[in-house]
């Protein structure tokens, strides 16, 4: 339990984005252990990541880009739990930290955004569409080779506002941020995950902490939702295994259904020349094997150049 004259303070990005997941951390807490507000202290960290707006990030490159500052606080003391986008996270946590409360998944598609079409398959020919991510630039390619991608940073408001200039006719962004944002009305349509896979834990928020910290992970054991760690154990270990760097297009999904897990997944070209994907279904508890497993077929089919290509 939270000592009362030394409130539980979480540790988030400054984002709006980041500070609705570091609420919504901090409410459930609150329910769970019937724990007042005051119990809680939001601090919001700048990272390297924030601090860089003006580049691609795969330019700016390196591990933990989102996540360095967040994790020396933790470190250091200054905050007792991390409130992070399970999306953002390299696949390996810091020495002494780790990440073993997941809450419960919000919606894992992308939304189409766009004033002028309702869906992708409505862009006229040559339309400029605008996004950073590289997964969904290089799916966006293959299904749409005709259409010309141009980079698209900041946050949804600065890309909403891209979009009314008339920069670019469409972009995407996670229905989970829209809806955290409570800005669902931006969605166009969610985008189904067979014709563009999420990225992997995308939807996904997880809370990091101390190894060593037992109190407080006796505090997050009764908010951590068992399916949701579940699903992302199967998509992290495909992920680790294909080391994703920012630098490859990968996509993964895993999904239960009647007691059995199904895992979907994805490597592209970032151009979109090239895209594969497979699948795997078995046992709940088999999901980190078939995530290896899922991740060995795509690498023996693209063929060993494929990662160190691009
Ligand atoms: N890379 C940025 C990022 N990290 C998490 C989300 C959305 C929320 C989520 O997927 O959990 C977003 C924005 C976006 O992709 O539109």
């Amino acid at each position: 339990m939270p000592n009362p004259s030394r409130p539980l303070k979480i540790g988030t990005r400054g984002s709006v984005l980041a500070l609705a997941q570091a609420y919504e951390t901090r409410a459930r807490l609150m329910a769970a252990h019937d724990l007042p507000v005051e119990a809680f202290e939001v601090v919001a960290i700048k990272t390297t990541g924030d601090r860089i707006t003006d580049r691609p990030l795969k330019e700016i490159g390196g591990k933990g880009l989102f996540t360095r500052e967040i994790e020396e606080a933790l470190a250091e003391g200054r905050i007792d739990i991390a409130v992070h986008s399970m999306k953002d996270m390299p696949t390996i946590q810091p020495e002494g930290m780790v990440i073993d409360c997941l809450l419960p998944r919000e919606d894992v598609r992308d939304a189409f955004v766009s004033p002028h079409a309702a869906s992708i398959d409505e862009l006229p020919q040559g339309a400029v569409v605008g996004s950073s991510s590289l997964r969904r630039r290089a799916q966006l390619a293959h299904y749409r080779p005709d259409l010309k991608l141009v980079e698209f940073r900041g946050n949804v408001q600065t890309r909403l506002k891209k979009l009314e200039d008339g920069v670019a006719q469409a972009t995407f962004l996670a229905m989970a941020g829209l809806r955290r944002l409570e800005m669902l009305h931006v969605a166009r349509a969610p985008i189904r995950p067979d014709q563009m896979l999420p990225a992997v834990a995308q939807g996904a928020i997880g809370i990091e902490r101390r190894s060593d910290d037992l109190n407080t992970a006796g505090l997050l054991a009764p908010i951590h939702d068992v399916e949701t760690g579940q699903r992302i154990t199967a998509e992290r270990a495909f992920l680790a295994r294909l080391d994703g760097s920012c630098q490859t297009p990968i996509a993964g999904l895993a999904e239960l259904a009647e007691g059995r897990l199904v895992l979907r997944g994805q490597i592209l070209k970032p151009d979109g020349s090239q895209a594969f994907s497979a699948r795997r279904e078995g046992e709940i508890a088999d999901g980190a094997a078939m995530g290896i497993d899922l991740a060995e077929e795509l690498l023996s089919r693209a063929g060993p150049d494929f990662l160190s290509h691009i």
